[in-house]
Parts: structure tokens; C-alpha cells; sequence
């Protein structure tokens, strides 16, 4: 078992581990969780739920936490189009790798409104039978021809509301300030200091 009851919090046994198949969502986790939450990471793209972001999340956490046998955090994200009643949505990754940044630009040609949001939602588990907590981050924006450097997903099409730049053009700790998945990660490190979570290892 990683979980015991220490005198004044949660102790786990074994480090967080954050499991995704996606090395550049790894690195904007390391880079905004810093040292506030120890964990390592395992790159296992694990097979997806169709549904609610949520759902989604919940279940990867499941399986994860299978997987891993120990407290296990994951994350799936979303790029939602108003005008498309929240769709791509959590298939956003399909859409991206079958249409590019010009056909998503393309699916809104017909509508007047461009906006959309961002929205990621990890989960934690503390171990295989714990039922996970799922956590959202939103950032609204809008839908752009692409600009800046391609080297993360859909970046270069989402301008987050209130900014002139691209997630794509934006410094990386600029676009770790205001982030989808940075306001998601303040939840959790909120949630790890109330449950006062110990870790053994660190
Ligand atoms: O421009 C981006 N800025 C971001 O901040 C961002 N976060 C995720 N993504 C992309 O959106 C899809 C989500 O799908 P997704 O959550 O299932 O991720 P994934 O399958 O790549 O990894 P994982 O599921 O193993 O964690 C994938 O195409 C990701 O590359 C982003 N693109
Ligand atoms: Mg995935």
C-alpha cells in the first residue's frame, strides 16, 4: 500500500508519477510544478475514454493507477470551439494531426465567432482502488491563422484572450503564467497541501 497515516498528514510510499505519452506537456508540468510536488514521469500514451473531458481524465487516472500500482497523476486536454458547441474538444488531437492549423482555422470559416478555450484536466489518484479528483484549468482565447514557432500542438492557433501573441509566440514561462494547464496545476498543488501529502523519498 503507498498511503499510511502519518501524525500530521498523508504519507505516500512512492513519488507522484505523472504518466503521459507527451513529452512537451512533461516539460511545461516540470517547469510549473518546480519542486513544489516531488514526481517522475512515464511516458505511456494510455488508451482514451470518448465523453466529457472530465470522464475522460478520470478514467486515464484509472488506468494509470493500474498500471503503476501507486498514486499516479494524469492529464487530458482540450481545445473547445464556441461556435462548434465545444467541439474538437478532447479530439482535438485527432482533428490536429488530420486537418493541421489551417483546416481548424477552416472549421470556423462559416461562423463569425473565432472564440474558444483551453482547458485541461488532470486527475490524481492515490493508487488503484482510490477514486481519482479531477481538476480543470480554463484559459479563453481565440481561434488565429497560425503564428510562431511549431513546436507544441495547436500553439500557434490559440490567442489567449487579453494577449497579442500566440501561446506559439509567447516566452514559455509567459505562456506557463496563463496557461490552461498551469491553472489546473494550482488546484492540485492546493489540493496536496489541504490533504497534507508527505513523500518519504524527498
Ligand atoms: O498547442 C498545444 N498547447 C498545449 O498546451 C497543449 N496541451 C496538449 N496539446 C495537444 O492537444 C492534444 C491533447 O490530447 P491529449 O490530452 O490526449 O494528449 P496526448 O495524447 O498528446 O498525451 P497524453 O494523453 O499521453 O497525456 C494533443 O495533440 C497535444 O499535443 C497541446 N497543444
Ligand atoms: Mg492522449
Amino acid at each position: 500500500m503507498a498511503v499510511a497515516k502519518a501524525a500530521s498528514g498523508v504519507l505516500l510510499s512512492r513519488p507522484v508519477t505523472f504518466v503521459t505519452g507527451n513529452a512537451k506537456k512533461l516539460e511545461e508540468v516540470r517547469a510549473i510544478l518546480g519542486q513544489s510536488i516531488p514526481f517522475q514521469s512515464l511516458k505511456l500514451d494510455l488508451p482514451e475514454l470518448q465523453g466529457e473531458p472530465e470522464e475522460i481524465s478520470k478514467e486515464k487516472a484509472r488506468l494509470a493507477a493500474v498500471e503503476v500500482n501507486g498514486p499516479v497523476l494524469v492529464e487530458d486536454t482540450c481545445l473547445c470551439f464556441n461556435a462548434l458547441k465545444g467541439l474538437p474538444g478532447p479530439y482535438i488531437k485527432w482533428f490536429l494531426q488530420k486537418i493541421g492549423h489551417e483546416g481548424l482555422n477552416n472549421l470556423l470559416m462559416a461562423y463569425e465567432d473565432k472564440s474558444a478555450y483551453a482547458l485541461c484536466a488532470f486527475s490524481f489518484a492515490l493508487g488503484p482502488d482510490v477514486e481519482p479528483i479531477t481538476f480543470l484549468g480554463k484559459t479563453p482565447g481565440m481561434i488565429v491563422p497560425a503564428r510562431g514557432p511549431n513546436d507544441f500542438g495547436w500553439d500557434p492557433i490559440f490567442q489567449p484572450d487579453g494577449h497579442e501573441q500566440t501561446y506559439a509566440e509567447m516566452a514559455k514561462d509567459e505562456k506557463n503564467k496563463i496557461s490552461h494547464r498551469s491553472k489546473a496545476l494550482d488546484m492540485v498543488k492546493s489540493h496536496f497541501v489541504e490533504a497534507g501529502y508527505i513523500f518519504q523519498d524527498k
